[in-house]
C-alpha cells in the first residue's frame, strides 16, 4: 500500500508499507550500522521513534531467537530502502515484515534514505508522520506541530517488579530505565548476582538489596525527564559504586549537577569512533543516543571526562573524582555493533571489588 512520510518542515516523501498498514508519528531518527535492525528494533531507548536505516537492504537474515535486546519492539515504524521478503538465515524465525505486522510496527520502503538522512542531518532530527498518500501536507504538519512524546517513556518501559539473575559472583542491582538484555547477558557472563528493579526504586530499597554496585542503565527520552531518578543516583553516589550506560551516563551527570543537551542529529550507529582522554586510545564504539553531557557544565563538578567522540567533540564518558562512579555514553554491551569497549563491564567489576577492600581496611585501620 502506499503510504506517505511527512516530516514537521512539510518535506514528504512517498514509499510502500510493509509490517502495520497504521498511521505511525514519532521522533524521526536515524541508524547507520549495515547490520542488527533486529537489536534496534527492540531497544527500549528507540521506544515511540521512528527508525530510518541508512543501509540500503534491511530484512535479509530475518528474525531469530537470539537477537532480541527486549521482548518486542519499540520503534513505532522502521524505515528503509528495500526490505527483503525471503530471508535466509539458518536461524531464521519469521521474516521482518511478518514480525512488524505482529507487532504493529509500521514499515515504510522505497523512500530515498540517502536524501532523506542528509536532510535530517543539515536540519536536526524532527517529528514525522506515516500516514495515508491522501491527507493533506499542511493537515498532517499541523498535527506533527501539536504533537507531544510521552515524558514518561521511561515508565513505559522500565520492569513494573523486580526479577533477579543469580550468580556467584558481585551483587549487582541494575536500574532499569529500559535495559538492554545485553547489558543483563555481560553481567551474567561475569558471574554477577543481578537484581533488575523498577526505575522508580528508592536508594533505601537498593540498599536493602545488599548491592556490591549499582548499574544506571540506558533508555529512552529526555535525562532531564526523569528527575525522581536523578535524585535517586545522588543519594547512592559515593555510598555504593556505580557503573552508568547512556540514559545511565546522563542521568549520573545531572545528579553531579552537570547539563544535558540535546544533539542535533544524535548519535547512532556502530561505528563511532571515541577517544579515551588518558592514554589517546580511540575505541570504535556502538551508539544510540539523541542527548549529550554538557562539556562546559562538568567545570564546576566532581566529574572529570575519561572519553570524547572523535566526529564532534562531545562527552562520551565521565569518572567521578572522589567516589567509585563513572559512565559512558555509548554502548560497551553492543548488541548490535563491535565489542571493543566491552572491557567497561570487567572495570565495574574491578571498581567494585577495589571499593570493598578499601572499605574492609578502613575498618581495621
Ligand atoms: N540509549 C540510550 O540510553 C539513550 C539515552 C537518551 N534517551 C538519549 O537519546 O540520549
Amino acid at each position: 500500500m502506499l503510504k506517505k512520510l511527512v516530516l514537521e518542515d512539510g518535506t514528504f516523501f512517498v514509499g510502500n508499507s510493509f509490517g502495520s498498514d497504521n498511521d505511525a508519528i514519532g521522533e524521526l531518527v536515524f541508524h547507520t550500522g549495515m547490520t542488527g535492525y533486529q537489536e534496534m528494533l527492540t531497544d527500549p531507548s528507540y521506544c515511540g521513534q521512528l527508525l530510518l536505516l541508512t543501509y540500503p537492504l534491511i530484512g535479509n537474515y530475518g528474525i531469530n531467537r537470539s537477537d532480541f535486546e527486549s521482548m518486542k519492539p519499540f520503534a513505532r515504524a522502521l524505515l528503509v530502502r528495500e526490505w527483503e521478503p525471503e530471508p535466509s538465515h539458518y536461524e531464521k524465525e519469521q521474516s521482518l515484515s511478518s514480525f512488524l505486522k505482529e507487532h504493529n510496527v509500521v514499515g515504510l520502503a522505497g523512500i530515498d534514505t540517502r536524501q532523506l538522512t542528509r536532510h535530517l542531518r543539515d536540519k536536526g532530527v524532527m517529528k514525522a508522520m506515516i500516514t495515508s498518500i491522501d491527507r493533506s501536507i499542511s493537515e498532517v504538519v499541523e498535527e506533527l506541530l501539536s504533537f507531544r512524546p510521552n515524558k514518561k517513556v521511561v515508565e513505559e518501559v522500565s520492569t513494573s517488579r523486580a526479577y533477579q539473575a543469580p550468580g556467584k559472583g558481585k551483587r549487582v542491582v541494575v536500574m532499569d530505565f529500559g535495559m538492554k538484555h545485553g547489558i543483563l547477558r555481560e553481567l551474567v557472563k561475569r558471574e554477577c548476582d543481578v537484581v533488575v528493579v523498577p526505575h522508580n526504586t528508592t536508594a533505601q530499597e537498593i540498599y536493602r538489596l545488599n548491592p556490591d554496585g549499582v548499574l544506571l542503565s540506558n533508555g529512552p527520552g529526555d535525562p532531564k525527564d526523569c528527575l525522581e531518578a536523578v535524585g535517586t543516583v545522588k543519594e547512592l553516589l559515593g555510598n555504593v559504586p556505580i557503573f552508568g550506560i547512556c540514559l545511565g551516563h546522563q542521568l549520573l551527570s545531572l545528579a553531579c549537577g552537570a547539563d544535558t543537551f540535546k544533539l542535533p542529529f544524535g548519535h547512532r550507529g556502530a561505528n563511532h569512533p571515541v577517544r579515551e582522554i588518558k592514554t589517546g586510545k580511540v575505541t570504535i564504539t556502538s551508539q544510540n543516543h539523541g542527548y549529550a553531557c554538557d562539556k562546559n557544565s562538568l567545570l564546576n563538578t566532581d566529574l572529570e571526562i575519561t572519553h570524547e567522540a572523535v566526529n564532534d567533540q562531545t562527552v562520551e564518558g565521565v569518572a567521578h573524582r572522589k567516589y567509585p562512579a563513572f559512565s559512558v555514553q555509548y554502548h560497551p554491551e553492543a548488541s548490535p555493533g563491535p565489542l571493543d569497549a566491552n572491557d567497561l563491564f570487567q572495570q565495574f567489576i574491578d571498581l567494585m571489588v577495589h571499593t570493598e577492600m578499601e572499605a574492609k581496611n578502613y575498618v581495621k585501620a
